[in-house]
């Protein structure tokens, strides 16, 4: 995934490098320039004579500035274009993704993967790579190139000297990859402890969460805190250690100058770029050391990242028979479904006709939601067939069956983003049309005793509306998609009887001619639909009219006995004698 960054940043990334190399050379030629203007003011009998040398020097370094301050585009736009790109990379991988290992993942999860990974593959490439390409290769290029240009002998001690510091810092990175691998963990953790404190609030407070949690970051962040100075600690002994031995090399330099300035055999100009090239050879290597460590503990949190984009994807989102209209009919031929070891589905075989409401009826758990998932598409059964107008599922193109499908979750799924908008996505509708459908679902009036009306932002997940509303705004979505299939799931469980009734009415009216699947634990509903599928334990173990499996089926009677949400019990009294 990084070569496909490089590849798609290559040309930056090449302008970046050669004028990285164009900074470093000028940098270095400046201290050359600088050179033989000392040496001149030895020999000069007027200080005017060193003009073209004081002039030349002023426009080396002008240069080195400009050509450091262009470097900045290439450099910022680089750093920020590799962290979005990652993270594009990220949604178009869920966009694909095969749902069951989306599920494995987990949400939480995989966003902490996808932030820290996009950051960590941005400092590999950027802050890695690129600073060893662009920054520090041609400073030690450069330099030593001037180095043996003066001596080739001071040239020959310096690479020695790096052998030395190579040692020297392997096993003092060693340490410090140990304790930065803890760190990160605690780091972790204690991000883990106050996301959830922040995002939690109401269930922390109540259950009186917050003391045991502010102490457990506590200890922990004790721990960061060591960790931290135990590093910084090293580092500095690391940079301290360094540092003396660059003075020792400048040293010796200087007394092996002094000798040969003495003897005539070099001059002062070529001793003071010699120690000033001595400075500029070595700081890439201690840079080195410290991308080094950070690159190391990135390739960590970037491989997590990786796994995730070679997570399988759903072939069938885009691969298969296009479905132009659809029709409604679906039919589940001796279909079984596993969630890795745990077998839920077994051997179920039913149909749903065109045009009609159908109602899967059964206990919390007992896989309803799962036959949903496997119509939709999202989930892959493990046997049987799965046939939509006929077609067998595993060779339909998905992407062209969610044209013809709405569907709304037991969470009803809104969106971060204004009213007008959770109803009509990117299609054009007028005012009017989305207030008469509000009127449909009863959220008119309240939508429009908002300030902002239509064009009220809802808050992340529809924070600021009401369980029910939200329940009605996704329902407004749905008539006004107008697709040939529906499928709600739980579509009721916020909504008071009344309003209950009266949207009821309102989606019965607007979507009559429409296939509608519908899974209810509110049994009184059920008298209202065609057919209905009773599942037990992941078995299909009735299916017919109300009134007949409340006939016929002991297992409906004894839900429908048991159901304290029924309104309307009389009813069935007179429909049991
Ligand atoms: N991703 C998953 N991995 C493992 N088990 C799962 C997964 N999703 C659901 N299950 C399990 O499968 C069973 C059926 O889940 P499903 O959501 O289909 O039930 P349901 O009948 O719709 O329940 P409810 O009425 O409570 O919504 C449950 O026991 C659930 O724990």
């Amino acid at each position: 995934m990084l070569k496909k960054c490089l590849v798609a940043f290559r040309w930056s990334i090449l302008l970046y490098i050669f004028l990285g190399f164009v900074a470093q050379f000028f940098s270095t030629i400046g201290i050359w320039s600088l050179q033989v203007v000392v040496d001149r003011v030895v020999t000069a009998k007027h200080y005017t004579e060193l003009v073209p040398e004081i002039t030349l020097y002023g426009a080396i370094l002008i240069i080195a500035a400009i050509t450091h301050y262009i470097l900045e585009y290439p450099h910022t736009y680089l750093s920020h274009s590799i962290f979005e790109k990652l993270k594009i990379m990220a949604l178009s991988k869920v966009s694909k993704i095969d749902y069951a290992a989306y599920q494995n993942i987990g949400t939480g999860e995989m966003i902490k993967v996808i932030e820290n990974g996009a950051a960590a593959g941005r400092n590999m490439i950027h802050s890695f790579y690129l600073q060893i390409l662009h920054d520090l290769l041609p400073t030690v290029i450069f330099s030593l190139l001037f180095l043996s240009f003066y001596n080739r002998e001071v040239m020959i001690i310096i690479l020695a000297g790096y052998i030395i510091i190579f040692i020297m810092s392997y096993a003092l990175l060693r340490v410090m990859y140990r304790i930065k691998t803890s760190l990160l963990e605690k780091q972790e953790n204690m991000s883990k402890y106050s996301i959830r404190g922040f995002m939690e609030l109401v269930v922390f407070r109540l259950n009186k969460r917050y003391v045991q949690e502010i102490s457990r970051l506590r200890i922990t962040a004790d721990e960061v805190v060591k960790k931290n100075v135990q590093i910084k600690m090293i580092h500095e002994s690391f940079f301290s250690i360094f540092a003396l031995f660059v003075i020792v090399i400048k040293i010796v330099v200087l007394a092996y100058g002094v000798k040969s300035v003495i003897s005539d055999e070099s001059s002062i100009g070529v001793i003071l770029a010699l120690l000033l090239l001595i400075d500029q050879v070595y700081t890439p290597i201690a840079i080195f050391n410290v991308l080094f460590v950070e690159y190391k503990l990135d390739r960590v949190t970037y491989n997590r990242f990786e796994n995730f984009l070679n997570a399988p994807e759903d072939i069938n989102l885009e691969q298969g028979t296009e479905i132009v209209a659809f029709r409604g009919n679906v039919e589940f031929q001796h279909v079984s479904f596993a969630y890795g070891n745990f077998k839920l589905l077994h051997n179920m075989t039913f149909s749903i006709k065109q045009g009609s409401t159908v109602a899967i009826v059964g206990l919390s758990g007992s896989g309803k939601s799962t036959i949903i998932k496997l119509i939709l598409g999202l989930l892959k059964k493990s046997s049987g067939h799965i046939l939509l107008d006929g077609v067998n599922i595993d060779e339909v193109k998905l992407n062209s069956l969610y044209n013809h499908i709405s569907y709304v979750s037991q969470e009803a799924p809104i969106f971060d983003t204004t009213i007008r908008e959770n109803i009509v996505f990117d299609e054009q509708m007028t005012d009017e049309q989305i207030y008469e459908i509000l009127d449909d679902v009863h959220l008119k009036e309240t939508v429009w005793n908002f300030p902002d009306r239509l064009n009220t932002m809802v808050g992340e997940r529809g924070m600021k509306l009401s369980g029910g509303e939200r329940q009605r705004l996704a329902f407004a979505r749905i008539i006004a998609q107008q697709r040939s299939f529906v499928i709600l799931d739980e579509p009721f469980s916020a909504l008071d009887h009344y309003t209950e009734q009266n949207v009821m009415n309102s989606l019965t009216s607007l979507l009559s001619d429409k296939t509608i699947v519908i899974i209810t634990h509110q049994l009184h509903f059920l008298e209202h639909v065609d057919h209905i599928l009773l599942v037990k334990n992941g078995v299909m173990v009735g299916e017919g009219s109300f009134k007949q499996l409340l006939h016929s089926n002991i297992y409906f009677q004894q839900l429908w006995d048991n159901d304290v949400t029924d309104k309307r019990k009389p009813v069935v009294m007179e429909l049991k004698e």
